[in-house]
C-alpha cells in the first residue's frame, strides 16, 4: 500500500504550489510618503489559501507593500500609491471601492496587540455589529464563539468573554486581535510582525493557529525572522530598498534561492 507520510503530503501540496490561483495581483507597485518613493514598480501576486511571508532588512518597504494591500496607506499623510492592485476582479484603488467594506475584506493583525479597551465580547462583536453581519443576538453570540475558536482563544475565554480585552495576556490579546480580524468574515488577513511583542511561547502558538487559519483564508505576514518565515510560509517574497528582490516557494528561498541577495540576507550578510 502507498502510504503518504505527513511530510510527503505537505511537499506534494508545495510542488502545486505554482498551480494556486491568485487571490490579490500587485502590478508595478510603488508607494510614496512624500518625496520619497518607498516602493519601486513592485510587482508580487497574493495565491489563495497560502501564507505568503514578506521579508527583507528594515526599511526595505515590507510593511509599505503590505498597508498598499488594504488600503491602509491611505491613512497616512502625503502618501501616494500607484500601479494597480487586485482582489478577485476587483481594482482596490478604483475610486468607487468602498475602503471600508476593503478593509472588512482584506483584514489586518498589528505588531502590537491592540485591543479596545472593551470586554472580549465586545472587541469581536463590534466588527460584525457595524457590518450589519448578525441578524439577531443569538447570530452575534455564534460569530463571537466561532472567531475565538478560530483563533484558538475559546476554551480560555468563554467563562469569561464580558470581562475586559485588555487584561489578558499579551499572546491571548493577539489572539483577541485575530478573532476580532476573523469575525468579519475576511478573505485576506494581514499580518505586520505579529509576533514581535510576544514571548516564545506565545509566538508558537500564534504561528500554529497561522497554519490552521491558512484553510480559510488567505494570509500575507511581515516578519523580521526568517525562522519564522520558513515555520509559516509556503511562498516567501524578499525585499531589498524598496525592490522585489526575489518571490518563490519557501523551501526553495531558503535552500537555494535564485537572487545572489536573497542568498545574502539569508546568510546574515546584510540587514
Ligand atoms: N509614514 C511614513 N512616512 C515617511 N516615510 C515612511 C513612512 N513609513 C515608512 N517610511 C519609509 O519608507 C521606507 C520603507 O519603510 P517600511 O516601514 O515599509 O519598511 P519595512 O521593511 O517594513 O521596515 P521595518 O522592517 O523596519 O518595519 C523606509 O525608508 C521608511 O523610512
Amino acid at each position: 500500500m502507498n502510504m503518504l507520510t505527513e511530510a510527503a503530503v505537505e511537499k506534494a501540496l508545495d510542488q502545486k504550489m505554482s498551480n494556486v490561483p491568485y487571490k490579490m495581483i500587485g502590478q508595478d507597485v510603488s508607494v510614496y510618503y512624500g518625496e520619497k518613493r518607498a516602493l519601486f514598480d513592485v510587482n508580487l501576486n497574493i495565491r489563495e489559501n497560502t501564507v505568503t511571508a514578506l521579508i527583507g532588512p528594515s526599511g526595505c518597504g515590507k510593511s509599505t507593500f503590505l498597508r498598499s494591500l488594504n488600503r491602509m496607506n491611505d491613512t497616512i499623510d502625503g502618501c501616494r500609491v500607484t500601479g494597480k492592485i487586485t482582489l478577485d476582479t476587483d481594482d482596490i484603488y478604483d475610486p468607487d471601492i468602498d475602503v471600508v467594506e476593503l478593509r472588512a475584506r482584506v483584514g489586518m493583525v498589528f505588531q502590537k496587540p491592540n485591543p479596545f479597551p472593551k470586554t472580549i465580547y465586545e472587541n469581536v462583536s463590534y466588527g460584525p455589529r457595524i457590518h450589519g453581519l448578525a441578524k439577531s443576538k443569538a447570530d452575534l453570540d455564534q460569530i463571537v464563539e466561532t472567531s475565538l475558536q478560530r483563533a484558538g482563544l475559546w476554551n480560555e475565554v468563554k467563562d469569561r468573554v464580558h470581562e475586559s480585552g485588555t487584561g489578558l495576556f499579551g499572546g491571548q490579546q493577539q489572539g483577541l486581535c485575530i478573532a476580532r480580524a476573523v469575525a468579519v468574515s475576511p478573505e485576506v488577513i494581514l499580518m505586520d510582525e505579529p509576533c514581535s511583542a510576544l514571548d516564545p511561547i506565545a509566538t508558537a502558538k500564534v504561528e500554529e493557529l497561522i497554519h490552521e487559519l491558512r484553510e480559510n483564508y488567505t494570509i500575507v505576514i511581515v516578519t523580521h525572522s526568517m525562522q519564522q518565515a520558513a515555520r509559516v510560509s509556503q511562498r516567501t517574497a524578499m525585499f531589498h530598498l524598496g525592490n522585489l528582490v526575489e518571490e518563490n516557494d519557501t523551501d526553495k528561498m531558503f535552500t537555494n534561492p535564485d537572487d545572489p541577495r536573497t542568498q545574502d540576507y539569508i546568510m546574515g550578510r546584510f540587514g
